[in-house]
Formats: C-alpha cells, sequence, structure tokens
C-alpha cells in the first residue's frame, strides 16, 4: 500500500476507555491509541471504572464532558503516531443504551467551536444534563414495568421492538428523567445515543442515529422500521407529548453506510484532518463487534469486556424476552442476536482479587488462570459421588436473568439431578473455573436454539467458530474454558486487536461506507479484503469430546438453580 493512500479510523467510546485505530484501505492496522478514563481523568472526574454510581437510587452515569476531553486526548495521542491529514473516512462504536441531553445551545456550540480551545470547554453549555445514563444503570424498573405492561406481555414488547424493557435501554431512562427532572427534559432540544453524540461532534451538527443501535431503545419498532406510536405515547407522558418526544429523537438514519457529513472545520484546524475527510454512522460497541471479521453462520462472538456479551448474526427475527436482536448495523434484513451481562469483567475481577494477592511484578491473573486450568470441569473429580459445581457470582444485580446482587453455589450430581445449594460453599480458588463455566453455560442455555448440527457431522449442535474480543481475550485460560463449555468445531479464536476489536469494526464501517460500490454489501466489501492471516489467532481447541456432553448435561440443573434463585432473588423496584 502506498504510504499516501487513505486511511480510516475507528473509534470505541466503551464504559472504560476511549480507543482509536487507524487502518488502510486493505484493512492493515497502522495505529493505535486510547485513553482510560481511570488512570487519565479519574481524579478529575471522580469516576471508578468509567463510571460514577448514586446507588440508593440504582443510578449509574458518565460525566459527558470527560468523554469529550478524552477525546482531545486520543487524538494529539493519535497524531503524534500517524497522518491525520490522510484519514479520509472516520466511524466508531460506542458503549450501547447511554444518552445524551443536547441543551437548546447544542447547535451552536457545535458549529462555532474554536480551534485555539479544546472540546469540552467548548460544549460545557450544549447539554441539558451533564452526564449519561450507563448501560449499568438499574434504576427504572417502575417505568419498565410500565413498558412491559404496554402490549399486555413482555413477549409482545421483545416482538416489536426486540427485546424486552430493559433497565438500561434508552426508552426507560427517558421516561425515568423526564418525571424525575421535568425542566431538564423541557430544556432539550434533541437526545443522542453515545453513538450518535460522538458523530455529532465530529460533523458539528446533531446527527442521526443508526439503525442498529436505535434497537437499543425499546421505543423502535423493528418489523414496522418506524418509532413504536404506543411506546412514544408511554415514554413521553401523553398524546399531546408525542411529537415533542419525536422531535428530539430525530430521524433514525437507515443507511448504515454513506457520509453522514465532512469532518467539522475545528478537527480540520486543530488536528489537521482533511477537509474531505467524511463522517460515517456511528453504531453501537456490540453491532461493531460483529463487524470486526467476516462473520460466517454458526460463528459466534463472546466479548470480554466490562460486560460480557455474546454475539451471532442471522437472518432469522425471532425475539425473546430473554435476550434482544438488533438490526444488523449494515445489512438490511439480518439481525444480530445478543445476550448482554453485566457480571463479565467486573465479576471476575472480584473473584480473581479473592484469591492470594499476586507477588509484585506478577501477572494479576496468574494464579486465577492456574486454578481455573487447574480445576476439573464442574469441579468433579473421578469420584462417584462427586458432585457438579454451579454457581451464580452476581457482584451487580443482573440482566440475564433479572436477579438481584448476591451470589450462590450449588451442586448436582454428574448426571444432572439432585440439584441442591451447597450450603458450606468451596474453596475460593474453585470459584476461578466455575464463574467462567457459569457464564459460558448461561450462553450456551439461551443460544442453543440459534446453532445447530455441523453439516456432514455427527457432532452435536454447537457454534462453528467461537471468536473472542474485548479485555478478557488476552486470557488463555478464560478462553480455554469458555471453549470447554461453548464448544465450536473449529475452536476457539482471538483477534490480534483483541482487546479493540468494537474500534476496529468501527474502522472496517468507514471503510465500506465510502468505498462501497453501487449495492456492494459490507460482508462483499471486507470479505474480499481480510486475510485469516495476522487478523485472527486460534487460541484453543473449542469442541472436546466428552467435555462438551457433560456440560450438556447439568444445563437442566443450571436452569433449574437459576429458577430457583429467580423466585427469591428477582430484582424488584422497592430494591433501589
Ligand atoms: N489478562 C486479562 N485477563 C482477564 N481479564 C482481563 C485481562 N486484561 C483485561 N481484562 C478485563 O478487561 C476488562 C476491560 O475490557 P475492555 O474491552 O477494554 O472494556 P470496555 O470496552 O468495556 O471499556 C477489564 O474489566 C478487565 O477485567
Ligand atoms: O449494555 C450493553 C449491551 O446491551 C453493553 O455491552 C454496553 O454496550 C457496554 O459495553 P462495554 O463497555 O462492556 O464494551
Amino acid at each position: 500500500m502506498a504510504d499516501d493512500g487513505p486511511l480510516y479510523l475507528g473509534f470505541d467510546l466503551s464504559t472504560q476507555q476511549l480507543k482509536a485505530i487507524v487502518i488502510q484501505s486493505d484493512l492493515q492496522v497502522v495505529a493505535e491509541a486510547k485513553v482510560d478514563f481511570d488512570q487519565d481523568l479519574g481524579s478529575k472526574y471522580g469516576v471508578y471504572k468509567g463510571v460514577l454510581v448514586k446507588e440508593e437510587e440504582g443510578e449509574v452515569f458518565a460525566p459527558v464532558a470527560m468523554w469529550l476531553e478524552a477525546l482531545d486526548i486520543v487524538l494529539q495521542r493519535l497524531e503524534a503516531k500517524t497522518p491525520l491529514g490522510r484519514i479520509k473516512g472516520i466511524s466508531g462504536s460506542c458503549q450501547q443504551h447511554g444518552s445524551v441531553f443536547w441543551g437548546r445551545m447544542a447547535e451552536h456550540c457545535l458549529a462555532s467551536m474554536e480551534p485555539e480551545k479544546p472540546i469540552y470547554l467548548q460544549l460545557l453549555a450544549a447539554f441539558s444534563h451533564h452526564v449519561a445514563p450507563n448501560w449499568q444503570d438499574h434504576s427504572t424498573q417502575a417505568e419498565c414495568e410500565e413498558l412491559d405492561a404496554k402490549f399486555e406481555t413482555a413477549e409482545k414488547l421483545a416482538q416489536i421492538t426486540g427485546s424486552s424493557a430493559h433497565h438500561r435501554f434508552t426508552g426507560s431512562q427517558i421516561m425515568r428523567l423526564k418525571r424525575k427532572i421535568p425542566f431538564m427534559y423541557e430544556y432539550t432540544s434533541r437526545i443522542s445515543l453515545v453513538s450518535s453524540f460522538l458523530a455529532s461532534v465530529f460533523i458539528g451538527t446533531v446527527a442521526p442515529m443508526d439503525i442498529s443501535d436505535v434497537c437499543g431503545m425499546n421505543l423502535w419498532d423493528i418489523p414496522g422500521n418506524c418509532w413504536s406510536e404506543p411506546l412514544l405515547e408511554l415514554v413521553s407522558g401523553g398524546k399531546e407529548e408525542v411529537e415533542g418526544l419525536r422531535i428530539r429523537l430525530g430521524d433514525v438514519r437507515q443507511d448504515g453506510g454513506g457520509s453522514l457529513g465532512p469532518i467539522s472545520s475545528y478537527f480540520v484546524k486543530r488536528y489537521g484532518f482533511s477537509p474531505e475527510c467524511q463522517i460515517a454512522p456511528f453504531t453501537g460497541d456490540n453491532p461493531a463487534t460483529i463487524l470486526a471479521l467476516p462473520l460466517r453462520p454458526l460463528d459466534a462472538i463472546v466479548s470480554l469486556g466490562t460486560s460480557t456479551t455474546f454475539l451471532m448474526s442471522t437472518p432469522v427475527y425471532k425475539p425473546d424476552p430473554s435476550y434482544h436482536f438488533f438490526n444488523h448495523p449494515t445489512t438490511p434484513g439480518q439481525y444480530m442476536f445478543m445476550l448482554c451481562y453485566k457480571n463479565g469483567g467486573l465479576a471476575r475481577e472480584k473473584v480473581r482479587d479473592a484469591l492470594p494477592k499476586p507477588q509484585e511484578g506478577e501477572d494479576p491473573w496468574a494464579r486465577f488462570n492456574k486454578q481455573a486450568l487447574r480445576t476439573r470441569p464442574l469441579g468433579l473429580t473421578p469420584s462417584a459421588a462427586s458432585r457438579a459445581k454451579l454457581g451464580l457470582y452476581f457482584y451487580l444485580p443482573e440482566i440475564v436473568p433479572n436477579i438481584r446482587a448476591g451470589t450462590w453455589r450449588y451442586t448436582c450430581n454428574a448426571d444432572g439431578t439432585g440439584l441442591k445449594e451447597a450450603e458450606q460453599g468451596w474453596p475460593a480458588d474453585t470459584d476461578a473455573r466455575i464463574i467462567i463455566e457459569s457464564q459460558a453455560l448461561s450462553m450456551r442455555l439461551r443460544s442453543q436454539n440459534l446453532v445447530s448440527k455441523p453439516e456432514g457431522t455427527e457432532l452435536p449442535a454447537q457454534p462453528r467458530r467461537i471468536y473472542l474480543v474485548g479485555g478478557g481475550s488476552l486470557n488463555p485460560a478464560i478462553a480455554r474454558v469458555i471453549g470447554d463449555v461453548l464448544g465450536g468445531t473449529e475452536g476457539v479464536y482471538k483477534l490480534d486487536v483483541g482487546g479493540n476489536a468494537c474500534a476496529l469494526g468501527g474502522a472496517y464501517k468507514a471503510v465500506w461506507a465510502l468505498e462501497r460500490a453501487e449495492g456492494e454489501t459490507f460482508d462483499e466489501l471486507i470479505g474480499k479484503r481480510w486475510k485469516e492471516e495476522g487478523a485472527i489467532q486460534k487460541f484453543g481447541d473449542g469442541y472436546k469430546e466428552g467435555v462438551f456432553e457433560q456440560y450438556g448435561i447439568v444445563l437442566g440443573a443450571f436452569e433449574e438453580m437459576e429458577k430457583s434463585i429467580l423466585k427469591v432473588a428477582r430484582n424488584t423496584s422497592s430494591e433501589f
């Protein structure tokens, strides 16, 4: 590739970091940079793990100014590594469901930023609310109950919006904030998702929402391809309020490609971007993750970020209250299937931190990994009397199943019978394997209808490849245990930019958005340019005969355990 060829920039504005990745048209990575909110800005904004918490109300949120300050820092770090003037297109991925409330000065502030000053100082007056609800927020139980009741059942809401009501989904968040701070809502001119917010800063005007990310709101009618009128009425508080909410939400862009417009002159003058650089639609971090490689049917991605998510791309729209369907970010008629767990990376860290402290300079995960690999599947020993260990490690209230915070340890016989609570628990070392198994068993339970027997084999139904991405994908022990439970006929793989997959998906999206030929799909364009070598590495065998089946035998007991805990520990509004 000539060293004056076009470059593409992808962002990932996630819970704990803002990451950026620059690639060439041939998809080669040329530069990466990141800002870690706690490390780089934690002392100024008081965040821990990227967020602020008001536990008495179940609120979790992030300061919008912190994200903007991070944007200046990440661009400074990037300009030291790569010629920003060669960047032809920018897209990105952002944590889903979060909402940014713009005030009446928004358009003026966005359009008149001066290149000598940092972004955050100039946009202070642009917002009606200075914090954005984070996806870990669980303050909206009452609103969720109203949303689920709107069409009589949670199943019907899931049919329409792709998901039953969830605390973090933007519809219930807007509904609650409108009730809690009515004057703030009054002063709000527009509401963005985090993805459309970041795109707005780059184009210098409020950008439309994205066709995939909009499905994380419980407001978008997926089969009807429009805002749901009854849901707008419920969230806004009455028929006469619907129009006001519709204006605040704005239009939804149907095309995931193309350009939203050229980059704002602020970035041209301050960072030397070309005035020709185009801003493609930004999307959610999970939709962008499925764009980080050409995903084939039966391939699954497990994203091990702050949240843990399980993703598949499918042409079949089969929603259910226990999981999510989103429009595919680039391909009309395709969908993304998603499971999302709050107790992902941070829960694994809690189990790790309960083990003896590592020596100075030792890998903090060393002991956790050693124990996870040393413990046999399900903690079963060869003794006939040995019982399988199953646990739930919910340090935060969980999404699926909707269980309050707590930890539970159960055992059952190796044949899956005789489930009972393990009153005495087991040694902390054993938890290292059991927590990973527990997270993977939950994914296997809920995705079993989406997988089928691999063609031409006698193997049981399972994914073809499992791709691991996100911070936790760097961990070989986690990869091994996930492969043991979920299988994968072709094995477990990790992306070479493992922790940066969403940003990479964003950068690929920018390439496709701006280089596609008439009618050329994302899969066609990226499929032609993507080379397995140098992009992914096989990290584990996946399916292991006997081991995979053993987990299948206890799957019913795992489900029974969840159901019995749900009876006594369901999340209810009274807890917040
Ligand atoms: N070697 C490792 N083993 C296990 N987990 C890790 C490792 N390195 C990072 N992580 C986990 O990755 C998480 C951050 O992942 P990342 O994808 O960067 O998060 P996000 O995109 O949500 O900000 C951390 O919470 C940490 O637990
Ligand atoms: O809520 C969800 C998906 O529904 C989360 O997956 C967020 O999108 C945040 O992701 P990370 O910061 O963990 O990457």
